[in-house]
């Protein structure tokens, strides 16, 4: 297959389900210190990080899964063509209805399933909210062109899944790390792909099970180290459950800690991300995952890789 026009801008939204709204409240309000603003449904969680009005919604309900993940294109003229790659491969994508669409705030957008279970959305038009953003520690959020940050997900089809958005939706591989050894000759790996300046706006990890929650970690960047150390400060005192310590990834250079949010996936929360040159980028393997920090060994178990029966 020859590789399509890349239509996909960035990552723009991540919508979740959770039985817990208050515990969600508390981590990404008073913890991470996004703020909070009022949505269409007045029961669920609308997180604003930036001019978008807001880029995480968490809807109450059960299980506590990933709803869609939107990725954002220019305009209604590359949504149609992105819509016409999906559909010669094969995929079976559908129109967002009036009330999605308003639920979302953006003019169009269709959704599908990617090849590893994935509910996918791509968006264009999104409405703007003009008034300041009130962060919880004055940081400024990183995204603008490069997006709301970072997804990880799981896949129980890693190559299919690879190829579908490299192929199909056009995303770029920016490198890979070996996860685990050879399995009757095939080498897993943590695969990384990007859409524009971020060294990743998805990582794909080859999982077992593919069932809920449907998703490893979201990450979001600020400007400020301060902030990332007020967070944890705030991690510590709430009570909330520390995945990996603060560490500098080797491949997109991000200082970063990964708190576990209610659903039993994480948030990477970090800064100093490095913006990648593509006119000169090559694919690379890193062979470790931070050149310092980074320790997972207090990490409770992730529902994306517990069988479903335990
Ligand atoms: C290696 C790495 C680079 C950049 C990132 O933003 C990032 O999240 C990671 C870590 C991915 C991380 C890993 O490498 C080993 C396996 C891990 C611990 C998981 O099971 C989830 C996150 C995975
Ligand atoms: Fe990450």
């Amino acid at each position: 297959m020859t590789q399509n026009v890349r239509h996909i801008r960035s990552l723009g939204y991540i919508r979740m389900q959770s039985q817990d709204i208050a515990r969600w409240r508390e981590l990404a309000i008073d913890t991470l210190g996004f703020q909070e603003v009022a949505g269409a449904n007045p029961d669920a969680l609308y997180l604003r990080m930036d001019e978008r009005p807001a880029r995480l919604v968490v809807v109450p309900g059960g299980p506590d899964r990933v709803l869609s993940i939107g990725w954002e294109v220019r305009d209604h003229l590359a949504l149609a063509a992105v819509t016409r790659d999906l559909e010669a491969a094969g995929i079976a994508v559908k129109p967002l209805t009036d009330d999605e669409l308003a639920d979302r705030r953006v003019e169009g957008a269709i959704g599908f399933t990617d090849p590893g279970g994935n509910p996918t959305e791509i968006f264009f038009a999104p409405e703007l909210d003009h008034s300041p953003v009130r962060t919880g520690f004055a940081q400024k959020f990183v995204t603008g062109d490069q997006g709301l940050g970072h997804v990880v997900v799981p896949t129980t089809a890693p190559e299919e899944t690879f190829a579908f958005y490299t192929e199909v939706l056009g995303f770029l591989p920016r490198g890979a790390m070996k996860a685990g050894p050879p399995i009757d000759g095939y080498q897993p790996r943590v695969r990384f792909l990007g859409v524009n300046q971020r060294h990743h706006s998805l990582a794909l990890i080859g999982a077992p099970h593919g069932e809920a929650p449907g998703l490893v970690h979201f990450m979001v960047e600020v400007d400020d180290l301060d902030a990332v150390g007020r967070a944890l400060d705030q991690v510590n005192q709430r009570g909330f459950s520390i995945s990996s310590t603060l560490g500098r990834h080797t491949n997109d250079k991000m200082v970063s800690f990964y708190v576990r949010a209610p659903g039993g996936w994480d948030v990477e929360y970090g800064t100093d991300g490095s913006r990648v040159d593509e006119t000169s980028y090559t694919a690379e393997e890193i062979t470790a995952d931070s050149y310092w920090g980074h320790d997972w060994s207090g990490a409770e178990p992730l529902a994306a890789f517990v069988p479903p029966s335990a």
